[in-house]
């Protein structure tokens, strides 16, 4: 692959055009920032060039800056390795030119286009600000021209949000001067160019543009009513109220001095640990489309146009429901007809619920139904390309599991046993792609990758609660860790049904770590059953968040007193911290041992699964990153203190005794030998 580089013609016009090269999204890797500098120079230099016009090469102008090189800065902690961009760069050279855009522009991609007079734009280009998904804020100058360009609402919407809008969205707002087809992208920008430095357009240097920004006073009243929000929406993240901080000092104190705001705030964010879990969160999300011996020996993955879904339940269902929301007809096989009307009902429920949530329009939900029959035998399996079979499934040595709901949970684990092929497990990883989930390839364990690791979480808050620890503590010591909710709550979301059977299961297969809890069998006794009946731990009611059952605390009181491990008889005392660590150490545990048997291909699968399939805080970066963060040494002599007091639930492994021993981050990768893929 060509080294990534910047190129300059210049043509009998005049005008210079400066292409960035770095496929595949034109990353602004480091040589891309050096040789944009050079080549700005040269065309300042040459007495032939009366104005420049900034591209991208591959149909893209640029994904912004690279991301990579912050991940360097975390592994080595040198902040110098991010160069100086926003003002030597974008302020002090780039305010001359133009930018023709197509494809992308985000981040830093965004941030250069900004910092031009102009923005020639092709259609559907995407043009966004994402930083703070990577745990960082714009750090071009974004946070000063966005506002300038949009107007303060819709930029703060834009960078708080991370989400992207379209060039016809940018042309209403302001961001984008003109859209032009791909084809005439260059020819309309040169034109743009010469007219602008002719004065037959208008200057515009966007950093001191003052009439989109607004009073003072009115700017306030928006950045505190955003405040307010993030503290709600993004509790933990330190990067939103920085982002709302710099641009506050841009528009109180002008843009260049928010630009220097800016610098100063992105170098500090950039080596926070926020920072540190998100960007390892995107490249471990794209290192799971790497397996080895499945994506490098060279196949090809087929088509998958029609698919057969074997069994309309609830699973069944939400399978079938991604399918056809991704333009892939399904045939849906039942064994009779009053369950298939069940099926197509769940089927029509699911895609009606999306439209209801304004997550899909009308004519997509009528065009995805139009995509499913149901049938009562094999005839129409003929033409499929795929089969997926959810009852039987060992038959076909491979496995694919979905956690519920399926059609909205993004997690897609890929069982593979040692008969499957590396065939059909590419082609199941490109059609999990097609149905927008990621695909993590898997071994066969009890409970997979997610439920395996996270099948001490419950238990933990078990054996907290028969400790004496308040439920509700429990719960929020947990959200506020940063897990949507709570393990008890969470029970209460699954159904006691579901816990009782999946008690049972690792029961059987962990029998020397599993604590037996006699509280959900005593809550359904009591006529409980969580969300489903409105009674759990909880009591639910239409329309108003889950209160706190008191009436529920004789029901813990009860288990107290059947497991009696209550120290002398008396609850424990424990700080919030040690909650955490309590129950989260035994996950890490149980994840040790994922990664001693090889069931993930590398410990960053494991975040990623734990991420999109327990909502573990992406900003923590996965359970294992966490773990690494938090230390191996100290997680085992916590859980071996532990284990001595309350039992062998809390033992370390042997895989977590040898990396505390050794040092060794529990990420490292573990010995092939024992791979179970
Ligand atoms: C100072 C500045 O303000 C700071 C910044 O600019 S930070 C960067 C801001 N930009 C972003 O966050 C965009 C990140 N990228 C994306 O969202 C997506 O990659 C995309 C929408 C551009 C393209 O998506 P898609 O077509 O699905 O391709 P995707 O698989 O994600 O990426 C293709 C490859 O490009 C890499 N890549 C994408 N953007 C990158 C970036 N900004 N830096 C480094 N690598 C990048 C990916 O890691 C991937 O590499 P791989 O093939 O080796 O795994």
């Amino acid at each position: 692959m060509a080294k990534p580089h910047v190129t300059l013609e210049v043509g009998n016009d005049g005008v210079a055009v400066i292409s960035m090269s770095n496929p595949p999204v034109n990353a602004l890797a480091l040589p891309i920032i050096t040789g944009l500098k050079e080549k700005f120079d040269e065309a300042a230099r040459r007495n032939d060039v009366q104005a420049i016009v900034l591209t991208g090469k591959h149909g893209k102008f640029s994904g912004g800056f690279d991301i990579s090189v912050m991940q360097k800065v975390h592994q080595t902690g040198d902040v110098s390795l991010v160069p100086d961009v926003s003002v030597d760069l974008v302020v002090n050279t780039i305010e001359a030119c133009f930018a023709a855009v197509e494809g992308l522009a985000l981040g830093g991609g965004l941030e250069l286009a900004m910092g031009c007079h102009a923005r020639v734009v092709a259609p559907k280009t995407q043009l966004g600000l994402p930083e703070l998904t990577l745990g960082i804020i714009p750090g071009f100058g974004g946070t000063q021209r966005l506002p300038r360009l949009t107007g303060l609402s819709k930029a703060i919407e834009m960078m708080l949000s991370s989400k992207p809008i379209t060039s016809e969205e940018g042309m209403k707002l302001g961001l984008v001067d003109v859209i032009v087809s791909s084809q005439e992208l260059l020819k309309v920008s040169r034109q743009w160019a010469l007219d602008i430095k002719a004065r037959h357009k208008p200057w515009m240097r966007s950093l001191y543009r003052t009439d989109k920004i607004g009073s003072l006073s009115e700017a306030r009243k928006l950045l505190k009513a955003a405040r307010q929000q993030a503290k709600k929406t993004a509790p933990n993240l330190p990067q939103h109220q920085a982002c709302l901080d710099v641009i506050e000092e841009g528009v109180v104190h002008g843009g260049y001095n928010g630009v220097l705001k800016e610098a100063k705030v992105f170098k500090e964010l950039v080596i926070s640990d926020t920072s540190k879990g998100l960007i390892h969160v995107f490249f471990a999300q794209r290192a799971t489309s790497k397996v080895p011996n499945v994506t490098d020996v060279g196949l090809k993955s087929r088509q998958i146009k029609k698919v057969a879904v074997i069994g309309g339940g609830l699973m069944g269902s939400g399978i079938a429901t991604a399918l056809i929301m991704s333009n892939i007809y399904v045939v849906l096989k039942e064994i009779n007809s009053e369950y298939l009307l069940k099926g197509i009902k769940m089927i029509e429920a699911n895609v009606r619920g999306l439209v209801t949530r304004g997550k899909l329009l009308q004519d997509k939900a009528d065009k995805a139904l139009s995509m499913l029959k149901g049938v009562l035998d094999y005839s129409e399996f003929r033409d499929v390309d795929m089969v997926i079979e959810l009852s039987s499934d060992e038959i076909y040595n491979l496995f694919i599991v979905l956690l519920n709901p399926a059609h909205i949970m993004p997690l897609l684990e890929i069982v593979r046993t040692d008969k499957t092929s590396a065939q059909v497990i590419l082609d199941l990883m490109t059609v999990g792609k097609s149905i927008k989930k990621v695909p993590v390839v898997v071994g066969n364990c009890t409970g997979f990758a997610v439920n395996r690791t996270f099948f001490p979480y419950t238990q933990g808050a078990h054996i907290l609660v028969n400790l004496g620890v308040d439920v509700f503590r429990i719960d929020r010591v947990i959200s506020d860790f940063g897990l949507p909710m709570g393990p008890l709550q969470l029970q209460d979301l699954a159904g006691y049904g579901v816990a009782v059977a999946v008690g049972k299961e690792f029961a059987n297969a962990f029998p020397d770590r599993t604590f037996l809890s006699p509280l959900v069998e005593l809550l359904i006794k009591s006529g409980r059953n969580g969300k489903n009946n409105g009674k759990g731990y909880y009591i639910y009611e239409k329309g108003s968040k889950p209160k706190p059952d008191p009436s529920v605390i004789p029901i813990i009181e009860e288990s107290r007193r059947l497991t009696n491990i209550m120290p002398n008889g008396k609850s424990i005392s424990v700080t919030d911290q040690e909650i955490v660590n309590m129950i989260l150490f035994p996950v890490v545990n149980e994840a040790c041992r994922v990664l001693d048997e090889g069931v993930v291909v590398r410990a960053s699968d494991l975040d990623i699964a734990s991420v999109l399939g327990m909502s573990f805080p992406a900003y923590r970066g996965g359970i294992v990153f966490w773990a690494d963060m938090v230390g191996s040494e100290h997680i085992y002599t916590s859980l071996k203190k532990w284990s001595q007091l309350y039992g062998d639930f809390f033992k370390p492994s042997r895989y977590l005794e040898e990396r505390a021993s050794k040092g060794m981050l529990l990420s490292a990768p573990a010995s092939a030998s024992r791979s179970r893929m």
